[in-house]
């Protein structure tokens, strides 16, 4: 089965967190479902340079995004394939962005977070956002 790298980006703004819609896909399991913005990593790309990328291309963001922003991995089985999703957490003051790439977004905060219809493989990092406090 195939694995693809992920990096996301878990985005906080006055204590809101930043959700975002994924559009229609041919994957049920993760068609409209929400998600941290990000994407595949390249070759030869370091985790967080992929995840500027990612967010310059899906959303016209430019932020610093660091090692020390690590936040947590997931390692998920989708029916189709695997992934290994890296995630970081990113503090920002203020942010616009557009929606190059996504159906939606919703900005909530941690207490509402389990409201949405999440991806599956970003279930841990919800959880492990809730619990933190
Ligand atoms: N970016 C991102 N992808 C996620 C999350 N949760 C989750 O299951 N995924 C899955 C969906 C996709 O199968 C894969 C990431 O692919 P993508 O479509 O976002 O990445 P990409 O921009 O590099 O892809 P592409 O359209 O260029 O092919 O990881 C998440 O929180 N963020």
């Amino acid at each position: 089965m195939k694995t693809l790298e992920v990096v996301a980006a878990i985005i906080v703004k006055n204590r809101e967190f930043l959700c975002m819609q994924r559009n229609k896909s041919k994957f049920s399991y993760i068609s409209e479902k929400f998600e941290f913005p990000g994407g595949k990593i390249e070759k030869n790309e370091l985790k967080h340079e992929a995840l500027m990328r990612e967010l310059k291309e899906e959303m016209d963001i430019d932020i610093i995004i660091g090692e020390n922003d690590y936040f947590m991995t997931v390692d998920h089985l989708y029916p189709d394939f695997r992934i290994v999703m890296y995630s970081y957490l990113c503090q920002v003051n203020s942010l616009e962005f557009k929606l190059n790439d996504h159906m939606g977004y919703k900005w909530l905060p941690r207490e509402e977070l389990s409201s949405l219809d999440w991806a599956p493989a970003d279930l841990p990092i919800v959880e492990k956002l809730i619990k933190e406090e």
